[in-house]
């Protein structure tokens, strides 16, 4: 580390997350719509030349990625096919079949607090011997008569109610009295502190239905009702192809070459987005090397990087068509990532071709990555939600804009940073808003694309 990044990183650790924002937030006179002080280069909002010819429109293209599993042969379901896997690699996969309860809950009546099992009206001859949780039948109860039990043991048979410990005295004889704070002092209601058997479901009630999400709360759900594996959707298996020979895995950037940003960026997004990530390779500029990497490759879908273009060395495009892919989306009406394409390679198996420009190919994944992996594991779709947007935004002509946005109370703030080789925006960003052609005005509605880790959900599970 230099000493200016040492430096760096001593200011960082004083930076509260403002601090952090107000280095990528709109300041002083910059219009939001800025990619950066002085911004220009880098393709502002209505850079990139005219709109591709055949772009498809953004929303529509997202439906396409959606809908491609389900109409390409096989599974008209278009999710992968279920397997049955332990409840510990369970969490964030979707449930092919309905829960249904395997036993009552609880399977036996149960004690709901620490005190005595209590027979009939008090006082109560204390037996000996207490009941623990984890125990199995004990002899019933006679009328007058009560145990120690506690929370989670089971009844005997013939008991009436449960004392709790705090409500019940015993004299030096051992007799049980309940205690004034019973209110009616020797009386407790019939049933009162016992949970009966089969009061939260009975064996084969429905728990929850088919298409449920694992969360933790389900795991534990499962397990109490008896499962040690549930049937869902396996995780779609991703491969990560970064093209480009221009690229360094370590150290500072030199003589053209940068670092690979995207090597770093992708496995864990989309782990996030459902994925396992199988492969993560870096393939060089020769003209057979991304197709022998593709013959080489068994994933459900092969995201690459780079190589969308029409430059010398872009093999995206070439590669396809010698495999005889079929082009399902060929460029998106949106900015950045407009040279974005998705293909299937054949049946079952998809390729996802994100831009080189970093901010591109994020623009790709949640336009094109994020359905069709939503669709292959089954994935509830997220919630759409709009908020509005505290400054204005420059919009393309034609094309729709993704635009980093920072969420504050129910604003959404605009970040800058946004050109399409940056990441400088999102990396402070909380949500992608969506900005139509031509652009949004202070305070208007603006669609909002969480990041998969920003709402806390589910998704974030990156392991
Ligand atoms: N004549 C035209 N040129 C370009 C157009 C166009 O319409 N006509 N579109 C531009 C746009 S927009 C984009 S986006 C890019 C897409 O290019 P490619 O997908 O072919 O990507 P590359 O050329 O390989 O790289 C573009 C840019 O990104 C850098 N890069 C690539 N990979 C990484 C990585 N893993 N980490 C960091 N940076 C990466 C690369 O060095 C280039 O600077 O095409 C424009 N050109
Ligand atoms: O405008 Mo490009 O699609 O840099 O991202």
């Amino acid at each position: 580390m230099t000493a200016r990044a040492a430096r760096a990183g001593e200011d960082a650790d004083d930076l509260d997350v403002e601090e952090a924002l107000a280095l990528v937030k709109d300041a002083h006179d910059r219009t939001a719509g800025d990619h950066a002080p002085g911004g220009h280069g880098q393709g502002a909002g209505t850079s990139g030349g005219s709109a591709h010819r055949d772009a498809t429109e953004w929303t529509e293209a997202r439906a396409v990625a959606e809908r491609a599993p389900r109409l390409g042969g096989g599974r008209s379901t278009g999710y992968l096919t279920p397997v049955a896997v332990p409840l510990g690699s369970a969490l964030g996969l979707t449930l092919t079949a309905p829960l249904l309860a395997l036993t009552d809950l609880p399977s036996f009546d149960t004690s709901a607090m620490d005190g005595w099992a209590v027979s009939g009206p008090g006082p109560w001859d204390v037996r000996e011997k207490g009941v623990l949780a984890g125990h199995s039948a004990h002899a019933p109860l006679t009328d007058g008569e009560a145990v120690r039990i506690a929370t989670g043991a089971r009844i005997p048979p013939d008991t009436t109610a449960v004392l709790r410990s705090e409500h019940g005295r015993t004299d030096d004889k051992g007799r049980l009295f309940a205690t004034a704070e019973t209110r009616a002092p020797h009386t407790v209601s019939h049933g009162q502190d016992i949970r009966p058997r089969g009061q939260e479901c009975r064996s084969g009630d429905q728990l929850l239905p088919v298409g449920t999400l694992v969360t933790p709360p389900v795991l534990g759900m499962a397990a109490a009702a008896g499962y040690d594996t549930l049937t869902v959707v396996p995780r779609p298996r991703a491969a990560v192809f970064v093209l480009g020979d221009e690229l360094l895995g370590e150290g500072l950037p030199h003589d053209g070459l940068i670092r690979d940003a995207l090597g770093p960026l992708l496995p864990p997004w989309l782990r996030a987005l459902g994925a396992e990530v199988v492969d993560v390779r870096r393939v060089g500029d020769q003209k057979d090397a991304l197709l022998k990497a593709l013959t080489s490759c068994d994933a459900d879908v092969v995201v690459t990087t780079g190589g969308t273009a029409a430059g010398p060395v872009d093999h995206v495009h070439p590669t396809l068509r010698r495999l005889g892919a079929e082009l399902l989306v060929d460029g998106v009406a949106v900015r950045p990532g407009h040279p974005m394409l998705l293909a299937r390679i054949k049946e079952g198996r998809y390729l996802v071709g994100l831009p080189g420009n970093p901010l591109a190919a994020v623009s790709g994944l949640v336009t094109l990555a994020e359905p069709l992996l939503r669709t292959l594991a089954a994935r509830p779709a997220p919630e759409g939600y709009t908020l509005p947007l505290r400054d204005a935004v420059q919009g393309h002509p034609y094309d729709t804009r993704l635009v980093p946005v920072a969420l504050r109370g129910d604003r959404a703030l605009p970040l800058l940073y946004n050109g399409p080789a940056m990441l400088r925006g999102v990396a402070a960003a909380d949500a992608l808003a969506v900005v139509p052609p031509g652009g949004a005005k202070p305070g208007q509605d603006a669609e909002l694309l969480d990041l998969p880790w920003a709402s806390g959900g589910i998704g974030v599970c990156f392991t």
